[in-house]
């Protein structure tokens, strides 16, 4: 073997500035290999057109060029994180390896199965905090216990926050990186194919407006931050850096996504079960054809076939819209959240567990910090309110004004009397 090596391991943290556990591998006094692992065991439950491994193909491969100017660039491979650690230990002699923690439940049990691994081999590694400003009991209840409600985490987090916390992390390329040259996998190498859909540049030029405009999906001045976020193609420090003190609403919404990170890291039980136990018995209609009416956009309510039909279609759907359609599978057609939150996790460019979750449980009633149940958007109501217009809902239905939109598949007032009945059954039981 050669010399010895440090290891930067990319995962949700695809960018080459403001990056932790980059920055402080490029200090550590070793050359650096970055690699870049398609992890299999979840490339395999994938569509072979899923338009979120061709962003994260063409996001490594930009990469990869990048790296290519100091005779370097990303070791991609494509295999499973163990056979992809054992591979990378027979061939370089590693002293470290560093990379940025993520919270899901996956991600955490392979982390300790290859950091144990690495050790094993009297390999050192360090993981970094970078994805959120707060992780894990960084923000507590004064009794040491986690915040269930987000009002009071969100001033806790308010509290804790110092400038320190964004301080930009620089990655100096110029001396520290392994030179090396290998073939970037191709897209068709991974068994991928490209997509129609792409995920859209972010865009922070509205934040001036968001507070009064965010919720109108015509209006369309919203970040489009979620894939950026999720796949770590922006750094939030350099987001919260660019605001002009903490009292936007547009940093509410991150300390959200926080909220909802710390609620799936102290209560993973939330992947498969309802947050309040009290709701466990709720009678789910789950009628299969009401459900594929809801994931084609044809219940006959224009805001949610709207919304369901822009997810469709672009892999994305406006926050209010993704509310009301929540709110209409759960409560209108009293179909189980965990149906519309898979539906969801495979449209959305921005599928992120903890966000979908915490927020569909929110939608359903079931969660945290949740609607009450008896809270039924009326999705008429809803139209006029936020779309009164009809430029959304036009925009989505080529057929709005035609005679084949079909009529509503249930009557409001009836669904909504039923969906309170089997609620209160629900809990009573
Ligand atoms: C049923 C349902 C499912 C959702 N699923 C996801 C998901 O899988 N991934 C996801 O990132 N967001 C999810 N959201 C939250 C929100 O709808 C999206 O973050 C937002 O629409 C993304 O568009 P944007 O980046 O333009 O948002 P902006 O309004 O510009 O917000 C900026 C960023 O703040 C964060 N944010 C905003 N609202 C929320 C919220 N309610 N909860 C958590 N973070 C928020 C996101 O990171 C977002 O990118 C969901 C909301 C609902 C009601």
């Amino acid at each position: 073997m050669s010399k010895k090596i440090s290891i930067f391991w990319f995962r949700r943290d695809l960018r080459l500035e403001d990056n932790t556990a980059l920055s402080v591998a490029l200090s550590s006094g070793k050359p650096v290999l970055p690699v870049f692992i398609f992890d299999e065991n979840i490339l395999n439950e994938l569509d072979r057109d899923d338009a979120r491994v061709a962003f994260i193909h063409q996001t490594m491969s930009n990469i990869n060029t990048a790296l290519k100017k100091f005779n370097s660039g990303v070791l991609c491979m494509h295999t499973t994180p163990e056979k992809a650690w054992k591979e990378l230990m027979n061939k370089y002699d590693i002293e470290n390896v560093f990379y940025n923690k993520d919270y899901e439940p996956y991600a955490k049990e392979r982390d300790e199965k290859i950091t144990a691994l690495l050790e094993g081999n009297s390999i050192d590694v360090k993981s970094f905090k970078d994805s959120v400003i707060f992780e894990e009991n960084d923000v507590l209840k004064n009794d040491g216990g986690a915040y269930t409600v987000y009002t009071p985490y969100k001033n806790k987090w308010l509290s804790l926050f110092k400038p320190e916390l964004i301080e930009e992390q620089k990655c100096d390329f110029t001396k520290n990186l392994l030179e090396f040259s290998s073939d970037f996998l191709s897209l068709k190498d991974l068994g991928f194919t490209a997509s129609d859909i792409e995920v859209m540049p972010y865009n922070l030029k509205h934040l001036d407006i968001y507070a009064d405009k965010r919720d109108f999906p015509s209006d369309d001045i919203t970040t489009y931050l979620g894939p950026h976020l999720r796949f770590g193609t922006v750094s939030v420090r350099k987001l919260i850096r660019g605001l002009n003190g903490l009292e936007s609403v547009f940093l509410s919404e991150l300390v959200w996504r926080e909220f909802f990170t710390q609620i799936l890291y102290h209560y993973p039980k939330v992947v498969t079960q309802n947050f309040r136990a009290k709701y466990d018995g709720i009678k789910w209609r789950n009628n299969q054809e009401d459900f594929e009416k809801w994931c084609n956009g044809t219940t006959g309510y224009p805001m949610v076939d709207a919304g369901m039909r822009q997810l469709n279609q672009t892999g994305y759907m406006h926050n209010r819209v993704r509310m009301i359609t929540a709110g209409f599978l759960c409560k209108h057609l009293l179909i189980d959240w965990q149906w519309g939150e898979a539906y969801f996790a495979k449209k959305l460019l921005d599928y992120e567990l903890a966000s979908n979750n915490g927020n569909w449980q929110w939608a359903a009633g079931t969660g945290c910090d949740a609607a009450p149940y008896f809270r039924i958007f009326n999705p008429i109501t809803q139209l006029k309110k936020f779309d009164k217009d009809f430029k959304y809902v036009r925009k989505w239905i080529p057929e709005f004004d035609g005679f084949d939109y079909p009529d509503p598949m249930v009557d409001h007032k009836t669904a909504r009397e039923r969906a309170l009945k089997v609620y209160k059954e629900g809990i009573e039981n």
